[in-house]
């Protein structure tokens, strides 16, 4: 609990109060229908909706503070008022919850791809290394082994904050997070003190949202440049950078923090040889900032080499052994919903992955290829109201490394999926793939058609456990789809 005044003492931005009042504040939410007595009540303007508009419903339950970016005349409550709600509510989440990330050693995780498995493996090292560990992903937030729903990869900075001051409290020395571009270009999460930041890779994504390639890498450059902001002379910051991708130069240049790189070349400080793929384990030569280590694990895939090279130069910056390294490396059973095998009793495989841009379709798809003996089957499908231009690029992916490719839909949202199927079908070049619009009955489709030694790649949704069609959620589950099916089968 604090006073209004004393959360607007250091806030380093121009505002404005309008109907003075100093309220003590309880807690903070962009959320209307989260508010409760006390609340300071952020209104995010957002594309369809104004949280503006829900300022007399925060009124209503409770809420004795509005953080605003116009005037709300009819309101009797004091109001602060900003030019951009989003980046002014990181500061005051981090002053109202007492600057939490300041004493958690806090790493951040952005690029296109890997982030979500980066956050499982390090948090397989860090307990393995006896520490307390919290992890903010796409899948889940997690303190200690307590999950908690998230709606957001990178959540808006009121829950995010709380959550780190939850965090402090269950006595947590790691916090691994996932930094969506978005989440960076919204900034949302300005004011962490990171003391390491991961960069693993930059193919197109999210270009619905940022105009151009180049503004997409510039949102996630900022995680660098924010990177040591808040001297420490305790804890140094680094940051930790594959060197394999294109993009690598202009994450280096962009923090003034000491660089680890990361790549399969000994022109990086950490780095991986003799990579040996199987469809059960993946074995590799780790060198470089260690003495030549071999590690076998059963997260599948060359782009899985990578995750476990950031994940292990962060843990080695982190003061972490390599003996404990390589043993949490080699005990990760997998990560949900990532190059995840349906648990079969048939001669043909099943795989479901998130997969849902061109380059980490061609990734899995390619090592899929190196060890599949039958066809590949790959069921794709794209999301609605998302970046329209990487739906044929999709299609084009599964044709090129498949053998047979059946369109699906993905999460459609509030377009029709056939349209979208229509985009995808634009980037094919054989008119020979399957149509089958419906997710469930596309599942039952390939394994229908999977014979002996065949690998089915179910691709896009990877953890989820719902679809979006239209406005309503449904519950849905690739893996679950494919299993019950598979059971049924064998039952028949
Ligand atoms: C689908 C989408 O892009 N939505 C964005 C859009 O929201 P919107 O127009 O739908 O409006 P809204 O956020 O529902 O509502 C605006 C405000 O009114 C409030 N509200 C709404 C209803 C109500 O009854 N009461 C109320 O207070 C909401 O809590 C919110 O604060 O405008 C908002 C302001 O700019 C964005 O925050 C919001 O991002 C949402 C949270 C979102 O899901 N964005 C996705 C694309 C995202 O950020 N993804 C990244 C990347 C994931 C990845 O890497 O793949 C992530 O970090 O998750």
């Amino acid at each position: 609990m604090k006073e209004l005044q004393t959360l607007l003492e250091r806030l380093p931005f121009v505002y404005q109060i309008i109907n003075e009042q100093n309220p003590v504040i309880t807690h903070m939410t962009t959320d209307s229908r989260e508010v409760k007595a006390g609340a300071l009540f952020a209104c995010i303007k957002g594309y369809t909706v104004d949280g503006h508009d829900f300022a007399q419903q925060a009124y209503d339950q409770g809420a004795v503070a509005l953080l605003v970016e116009h005037e709300l005349t009819d309101s009797p409550l004091v109001q602060i008022k900003v030019k951009d709600v989003f980046r002014v509510l990181s500061f005051l989440a981090n002053e109202m919850y007492d600057y939490p990330t300041n004493e958690m050693h806090m790493i951040g995780i952005t690029g296109t791809n890997g982030k979500t498995s980066i956050t499982y493996i390090l948090e397989e090292i860090f307990k393995k290394n006896k520490q307390q560990t919290a992890l903010v992903g796409t899948i889940q937030m997690k303190i200690g082994d307590k999950s908690f729903p998230i709606k957001n990869t990178t959540p808006e900075p009121s829950y995010l904050f709380n959550s780190f001051q939850a965090m402090k409290q269950a006595n947590v020395d790691h916090c691994m997070m996932e930094v969506s571009s978005h989440a960076l270009e919204e900034g949302r999460v300005r004011g962490i003190d990171f003391d390491i930041a991961v960069f693993t890779n930059l193919t197109q994504d999210h270009l619905d949202y940022h105009p151009s390639m180049m503004d997409y890498r510039l949102a996630k450059e900022r995680l660098f440049q924010q990177l040591g902001n808040r001297y420490d002379p305790v804890r140094p910051k680094y940051a930790v950078i594959n060197a394999d991708d294109a993009y690598a130069e202009h994450f280096i240049h962009a923090t003034s923090q000491p660089v680890v790189t990361y790549g399969l070349t000994p022109a990086s400080d950490l780095y991986a040889t003799d990579i040996q793929l199987s469809a059960t384990q993946t074995q590799f030569t780790l060198s470089g900032m260690v003495d030549e280590v071999r590690i076998t694990s059963k997260l599948i895939g060359k782009f899985n080499v990578y995750n476990m090279l950031a994940a292990t130069a962060t843990a080695l910056k982190s003061g972490v052994s390599m003996n404990v390294i390589k043993a949490a490396l080699e005990s990760l059973p997998g990560v949900k919903g990532r190059f995840q095998s349906v648990q079969t009793n048939t001669h043909y495989s099943v795989i479901v992955d998130y997969a849902h841009t061109p380059d980490s379709l061609k990734n899995v798809l390619e090592t899929i290829q190196t060890f599949a003996t039958g066809k590949i089957y790959c069921v794709v499908g794209c999301g609605g109201d998302r970046d329209k231009t990487k739906r044929p690029l999709m299609a084009h992916v599964s044709e090129t490394y498949s053998d047979v490719t059946i369109l699906t839909s993905d999460n459609p949202r509030t377009e029709d999926p056939e349209t979208i199927i229509k985009d995808m079908e634009k980037g094919l070049e054989s008119s020979n793939y399957v149509v089958e619009i419906d997710r469930k009955q596309a599942i039952h489709r390939a394994i229908d058609l999977a014979r002996e030694s065949d690998v089915i790649l179910i691709a896009g949704k990877g953890h989820e456990t719902y679809q979006i069609i239209g406005r309503e959620t449904y519950p849905f589950d690739d893996y679950q789809v494919a299993h019950d099916y598979l059971e049924k089968r064998l039952g028949d």
